[in-house]
């Protein structure tokens, strides 16, 4: 079996924050607390969970957009967490992202044409200025945009054709991984569908693997291989996708996917509605972080804190209950 592209080992970023104007004492955001996975080439894998709970920190700390407290990230067998700047150069050529909101990340005053070419000319990828033309020219027959729309800018597009300049950009790295942080949670149901598909096209066109960050479970039940739940910093299940929609074992995955709407008109799962807030990331709870809004919570959940076990075939779970003889 060849090596994963991306390894992911026991990464934590703590952000040190200010509690009061004239106090000394430092305090930390834990937004990633201990988070362990691996992708494999061509692979999607979902990284979803309630918003502040760390899925787009985790991305970051992989485009090494900061230097992260702990941990490792491995990108084919070599470290990028710690990498050298030359070595992280061809890393960065190798890694993409595609943002939310592609108008705030594509430069208004740039037209297409520069905005695809300037990641080909940055990464040495083009011969010659013709060879240069011809790869922006691709670029647009890839993501299914027309090539007139080279000479305009990203305000004369709509979202979801921005949101293609925003892949296309990525693309013109030739990268193998691209993040994916929400890059179609703004986008209107119809032009999402089309998006994920393009995407799931590209993927098997180019063998991309793609980690894809979303708070939406209905749109990463049509597209991903597997799925990591994340809850206040940490993974409680990871699995992939078939087990974790049909038989989820964290109750946190359980009441996630109680939400997601069922396609067939009319029909309703049961839903779980949890108790409480998620609890601050500055002062995360004892034990299992989410033993406050457990419906099943017993005593070793407050003081002991679960680690991700296997439960199935490839199927992990962080959940005292696993362990507890069912009856
Ligand atoms: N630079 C920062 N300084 C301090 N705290 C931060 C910083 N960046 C993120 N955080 C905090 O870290 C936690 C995790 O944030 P993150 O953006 O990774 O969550 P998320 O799951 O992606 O949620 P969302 O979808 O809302 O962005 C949050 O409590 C957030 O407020």
């Amino acid at each position: 079996m060849s090596p994963p592209l991306l390894q992911v080992n026991d990464l934590k970023k703590h952000f040190p924050i200010k509690t009061g104007l004239f106090s000394r004492k430092s305090e930390f955001v834990y937004a990633v607390d201990g988070v362990s996975f691996e992708i494999a080439r061509g692979e999607t894998l979902s990284l979803v969970g309630e918003s502040g709970c760390g899925k787009s920190t985790v991305g970051r700390a992989i485009l090494r957009l900061f230097d992260i407290t702990s941990g490792q990230v491995i990108l084919d067998g070599q470290r990028i967490d710690d990498a050298h700047p030359s070595t992280m150069r061809q890393m960065r050529r190798r890694v993409q992202v595609v943002f939310q909101d592609p108008f705030s990340s594509l430069n208004p005053r740039m037209r297409v044409r520069d905005i695809l070419a300037e990641p080909i000319r940055n990464f040495g990828l083009a011969k010659s200025k013709e060879d240069l033309e011809v790869r922006v020219t691709e670029l647009m027959d890839t993501v299914r945009l027309p090539r007139e729309a080279l000479n305009r800018r990203p305000h004369e597009f709509s979202g979801g054709q921005r949101q293609r300049i925003g892949i296309a950009r990525a693309l013109a790295a030739e990268p193998e991984l691209i993040v994916c942080d929400e890059a179609v949670s703004a986008l209107d149901v119809s032009v999402k569908a089309q998006v994920v598909n393009l995407l799931q096209d590209l993927q098997q066109k180019f063998g991309l693997a793609l980690l894809f960050i979303s708070h939406d479970l209905a749109i990463v039940e049509h597209m991903t291989h597997r799925v990591a739940v994340m809850y206040l910093g940490k993974i409680v299940e990871i699995a992939p996708r078939r087990e974790i929609f049909a038989a989820p074992r964290h109750p946190y995955t359980k009441a996630l996917l109680s939400a997601v709407p069922l396609p067939e008109p009319g029909a309703q799962r049961n839903p779980i509605i949890l108790g409480g807030d998620v609890p601050s990331p500055i002062n995360p709870p004892k034990g299992c972080r989410f033993h406050t809004r457990c419906p099943f919570v017993f005593d070793r959940c407050r003081t002991e804190e679960p680690t991700l076990r296997a439960v199935g075939a490839e199927q992990w779970a962080a959940c005292h209950l696993d362990e507890v003889p069912q009856a």
